[in-house]
């Protein structure tokens, strides 16, 4: 028998099932119960939506080796997101009850149930779905009617497998636990069987558990008293555009390279290139050229006065050039980033490495050195 070879692999299209639920229904709060070596947490941490993720598992030093990799990377200080994430990790049996776990969105529990005997699958439930009770829960298995498929198999498809089962098996256990615990299910799966093999089902089974009912907040409030046992291994917050250090330094990214492109441009104008200025002409032939400025910069002014003392169009005045905030605060990003334009004075206001004055940002130019004003150069 031919080996079957899945495309993607079976344990991404698992992930990959996980995470288009994400995209889809956007959970805040999201736990993964046997987390193993992170790889599905790694894979989450990118879902924007995502504030809370957790992930469990009885095996500590697998949690110890992986936790560096739940770590923010430069990138994330680099580009912080706009919501806040915290990533935690703990330590812990998936059959104990700990407030860690309650009010999420989203639990999954991949290639886990399998692994526990059945006085802890029978915790586990309770656990899960009286206890931690999340808005939705995503249990993957493997499907043992699959396993004909599977070239040399005999036994299980893994040591440590406590049982495997077969649809019905799945989905008379699934059926009941939504009916006791006041969930619907339904059924899905990923790794598809050949085409002359249809009626085996998919390799994993999932059932896909979405609660019936709100809440309150006084079942919440008594779980929350309840003792804490789970070992906190990791526990990290992600930089965001929350906080206000982070939003400074995207607007001052935004808003200073923004400026500094209008500079330039400016000066590009007021003092073109020899070579530069023929390409204009040429590009423009039969248009009005009035716009090329004479590069008499001293005399240069101001185009359009806003209010008085305020300039709405970059200028010249000495050797310094100014861009009013107004017109950065025009950029949409900027815009975006700070709501409100007195955000952006503010912030750049604070900041020691832009210089400027109430209304503008200030660059000074060593005209006689970059510009040929002197005609010399
Ligand atoms: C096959 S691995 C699943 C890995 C991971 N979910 C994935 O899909 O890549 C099963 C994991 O469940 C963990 N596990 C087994 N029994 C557990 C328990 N009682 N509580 C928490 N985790 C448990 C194991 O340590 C192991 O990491
Ligand atoms: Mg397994």
């Amino acid at each position: 028998m031919e080996p079957i070879v899945f495309t993607p692999r079976l344990y991404q299209q698992r992930y990959n099932f996980v995470v288009s639920y994400v995209d889809q229904y956007k959970p805040k709060k999201v736990a993964d119960l046997g987390c193993s070596n992170c790889s599905l947490l790694r894979r989450l941490k990118f879902c924007d939506c995502i504030e809370e993720l957790v992930g469990l598992d009885i095996d500590q030093r697998l949690l110890t080796d992986k936790k560096e990799s739940l770590k923010p990377l430069l990138i994330s200080y680099l580009e912080p997101k706009k919501t806040r994430l915290t990533v935690s990790l703990y330590h812990g049996s998936v059959t104990e009850k700990d407030p860690a776990l309650i009010g999420f969105d989203l639990i999954t529990c991949i290639e886990l149930i399998e692994h526990l005997e059945t006085h802890d699958l029978d915790k586990f439930q309770d656990t899960l779905f009286g206890f931690m009770a999340p808005h939705t829960v995503l249990v993957s298995t493997p499907n043992s009617e699959f396993n004909v498929l599977l070239p040399n198999l005999t036994g299980f498809r893994h040591l440590d497998h406590k049982f495997e089962w077969t649809r019905e098996e799945f989905q008379n256990w699934a059926t009941n636990i939504a009916q006791c615990y006041n969930y619907s299910v339904e059924f899905s799966g990923v790794g598809e069987p050949p085409a002359n093999a249809k009626d085996v089902g998919f390799c994993s089974q999932i059932g896909i558990f979405t609660r019936n009912y709100t809440e309150s907040e006084e079942s919440l409030k008594e779980k929350r008293e309840y003792k804490h046992i789970y070992k906190k291994v990791l526990n990290v917050v992600y930089p965001s555009l929350q906080d206000e250090k982070y939003l400074q330094q995207a607007v001052l990214k935004k808003a200073i390279s923004y400026a500094y492109n209008m500079k330039r441009e400016l000066l590009r104008r007021l003092f073109p290139r020899e070579e530069e200025e023929q390409e204009e002409t040429v590009s423009i032939e039969g248009q009005n050229t009035s716009w090329l400025v004479s590069s008499d910069f001293s005399h240069h002014e101001p185009e359009k006065p806003a209010e008085e003392g305020t300039y709405i169009e970059p200028f010249l005045q000495g050797s310094t050039v100014h861009i009013p905030m107004e017109i950065l605060f025009r950029n949409p990003k900027v815009k975006e980033l700070c709501g409100n334009f007195q955000v952006l004075k503010r912030m750049i206001s604070e900041d020691d490495s832009v210089t400027s004055d109430e209304n503008s940002v200030l660059f000074d130019v060593d005209l006689e050195n970059d510009f040929d004003i002197t005609g010399l150069q």
